[in-house]
């Protein structure tokens, strides 16, 4: 008996379906080794074609919903608004259903406080955003989630006064006393769940800039306890090769997953945490056990940012809602199409807040 097996070698599809064997009918002869090579292989292209079909879909999922894809768009585009109505139409419900709750505020960073721009490295903070953000912290506790560095998304808000969740939620602290005490090390630092993945994740940014060094436009981004790998300024025509890359280092990191964002891979542990955990760490962190007491709003435009509605959702609490032009499967309550209406939402929310302060409680 020989160390050969006849296989007949079978031609598996990005998304689990099988082709008809490639040689068939004539079997062909492998060794144990080569036949788990070939599986290794084959694992390796379903997985890469997988995260180019997500990456050209780009984020979050647009509707495939079989009984709206037969619709002309506007259609569509009605169909969603009527489920997810604008936030601002339904300004008076959402401050209705406050009454009695103190309103805490849950704000992302890129595409909701920051419109989102090619150099990652240049989303900054629209004046007049600034002043809306820091004026609905002096009202509501105010918290911003991001899949960023803590410290790179303070460096563009610049605000005291608020909770950061930076990593995607994995790195929480709390508000400081001024703007100088923010960037002092651990001080105020509330929660770090992933904190023995550091060294790796330094060790696999620097693997993914290697990799990545040869691909005009691609961007590999540091963000403490993830990585980000950026194709938005890369040529379509070399996706797959980012994709494959990216791949082929993280087969070496079973600890490490891989997520995806606006034209962004991200790269992050396997924990479970993620910004719905990070949101119901800081409710408890601000003493908000009970539902009754609390309204939480969460603003955010990406797939990540789904977590968090999810969670508001499950648990009946607050809402939700997306910052989006066009339909996307969301489990957001409500909607605003870009960060100018976040901006006019959160004046109208301090507005609110200022005059129901004079008015005096009648009965
Ligand atoms: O959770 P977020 O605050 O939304 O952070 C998610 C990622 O945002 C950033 O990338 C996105 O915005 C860039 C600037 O507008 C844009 O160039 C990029 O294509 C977007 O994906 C950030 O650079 C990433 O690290 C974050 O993970």
């Amino acid at each position: 008996m020989t160390n050969q097996q006849n296989v007949v070698v079978v031609d598996v599809k990005p998304h689990g379906g099988v082709k008809p064997p490639l040689s068939s009918p004539v079997a062909k002869s492998f060794s144990p080794q080569d036949l788990k090579l070939l599986l290794i292989k084959k694992r390796f292209e379903t997985e890469n074609a997988w995260v180019l079909d997500s990456m050209r879909a780009s984020s979050p999922t647009r509707i495939s919903n079989p009984t709206t894809t037969s619709l002309p768009e506007t259609d569509v585009k009605s169909s969603w608004i009527v489920h997810h109505p604008s936030a601002l139409n339904m300004f008076e419900q959402i401050v209705t259903a406050s009454k009695g709750k103190q309103i805490a505020m849950f704000l992302d960073y890129d595409g909701t406080l920051s419109p989102i721009v090619e150099d990652p490295d240049r989303a900054f903070m629209p004046r007049e955003m600034r002043a809306a953000v820091r004026d609905v912290a002096r009202f509501f506790p105010t918290a911003i989630l991001t899949g960023r560095c803590r410290d790179k998304v303070y460096s563009f808000v610049k605000l005291s006064g608020l909770y950061y969740a930076g990593s995607h939620g994995m790195d929480i602290k709390g508000p400081s006393k001024s703007c100088k005490d923010n960037n002092n090390g651990k001080q105020g630092v509330l929660f770090q769940p992933a904190s023995e993945f550091l060294p790796m994740i330094d060790e696999v940014y620097k693997a993914l800039v290697e990799k990545t060094k040869s691909i005009p436009g691609a961007k590999v981004e540091n963000n403490k306890f993830c990585v980000s790998v950026h194709y938005r300024c890369v040529d379509e025509k070399s996706w797959a090769t980012i994709a494959e890359q990216v791949r082929s280092v993280l087969n070496h990191y079973p600890k490490l997953k891989l997520t995806q964002g606006r034209k962004v891979l991200e790269i992050r542990p396997t924990i479970k945490w993620d910004k719905g955990r990070a949101l119901e760490f800081l409710l408890e962190a601000l003493g908000y056990n009970n539902p009754n007491d609390v309204l939480p709003i969460y603003i955010g435009d990406d797939r990540t940012d789904e977590d968090a509605f999810k969670v508001l959702r499950d648990r009946g609490l607050g809402f939700g809602i997306l910052v989006s032009k066009i339909p996307k499967e969301t489990n957001a309550s409500y909607s605003l199409q870009e960060p100018s209406e976040v901006k006019e939402f959160l004046r109208r929310l301090v507005e609110w807040k200022k005059l129901s302060l004079q008015t005096p409680i009648i009965g």
